[in-house]
């Protein structure tokens, strides 16, 4: 098979550029192909795997899940879709943790070489493709507002750090909320969808059960409590995400959500857009790689 492989040289603690020599002597066992690419800017991979889409059959992607949703987002306009392998070289790498491929890179490629890829499904949010989060309100801007002059000096720990300041904010916004034909409206601090259960490095056991191919999404409405909702808030979360009994959590396909102009929405950690917004979920839309535990788990 012809792979590329495109890495972001700025992910994680920029330093992936040091195993290309690894991976290219591991390929020279096999009869597989590779070309290499150094992204040169933040959305350089979205453009080149747009248009390297039709020339290769895995594009494998080193980076952290904003590299991995910038080739998401170009494959995802191109009609042949290659496979995704991923080689997590990021910071919280929830995609590549989700798919069961840690970073041990001769491991992965075993993966890659050996193991029959599965379909997944891919979300959008508006125009904005998407494969395991979705998030507004408190702790959503925190991937994208962490310099990474901190990422690189304390790694994941920065993230814990800006999560800690953004509780001192208060969070209060309206939504009216569309799916599967029924309406709802309510006050939220946060909302926040996800595919299975990891988010921010962290595993979330009892926020959902549900698999990466059944063409579902689930939103989780955190609603702003009348008192202690910060205590709330950290009580779901600290309970491996279990649902509050004032929260809601819906199901479905597709939502239409209208609220405040004002409201941001992030994507697999990148910022996407304001105000309202629709989600959909395509069933089984592209082939990715997983380890065996992972595809009897989320498959
Ligand atoms: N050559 C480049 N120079 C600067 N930034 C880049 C370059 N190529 C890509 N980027 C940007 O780097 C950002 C961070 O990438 P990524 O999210 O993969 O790493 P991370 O934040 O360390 O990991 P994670 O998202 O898993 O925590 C992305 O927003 C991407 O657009």
């Amino acid at each position: 098979m012809k792979f590329l492989l495109m890495y972001n040289p700025v992910s994680g603690r920029a330093n992936f550029k040091s195993n290309l020599a690894k991976i290219i002597k591991e390929f020279s066992k096999t009869n597989h192909e590779i070309d290499i690419y150094e992204s040169k800017e933040p959305k350089d991979l979205e453009k080149v795997s747009a248009i390297e889409s039709k020339h290769y059959d895995v594009f494998l992607v080193a980076g952290g899940d904003g590299t991995v949703n910038e080739v998401l987002n170009g494959m995802m306009n191109s009609e042949k879709k290659p496979i995704l392998g991923l080689l997590p070289s990021g910071t919280a790498n929830d995609i590549a943790a989700i798919l069961g491929i840690n970073k041990n890179i001769k491991r992965s490629l075993k993966i890659y070489f050996n193991e029959k890829p599965v379909e997944m499904d891919v979300n959008q949010l508006n125009e904005r493709y998407f494969l395991y989060t979705v998030a507004s309100g408190i702790l959503s801007r925190i991937s994208y507002d962490v310099t990474r002059r901190h990422i690189k000096k304390y790694g994941y720990f920065a993230y814990v750090i800006e999560a800690m300041k953004d509780f001192s904010h208060d969070y209060r916004y309206p939504v009216k909320v569309k799916y599967d034909h029924q309406y709802l409206s309510c006050e939220c601090v946060m909302i926040l969808g996800l595919s299975t259960n990891r988010v921010g490095g962290m595993s979330l056991v009892n926020f959902s059960e549900s698999k990466l191919n059944d063409g579902l999404f689930e939103l989780r409405f955190f609603k702003r409590a009348k008192s202690f909702w910060r205590f709330r808030l950290l009580s779901s979360f600290i309970r491996g995400g279990k649902k509050l009994r004032e929260d809601i959590h819906l199901v479905s396909s597709k939502f239409e959500i209208e609220t405040s102009s004002n409201v941001e929405w992030n994507v697999d950690g990148e910022y996407a857009c304001k105000g309202n917004i629709v989600i959909k979920t395509q069933k089984k839309a592209i082939k990715v790689f997983a380890s065996p535990k992972r595809k009897k788990r989320y498959f």
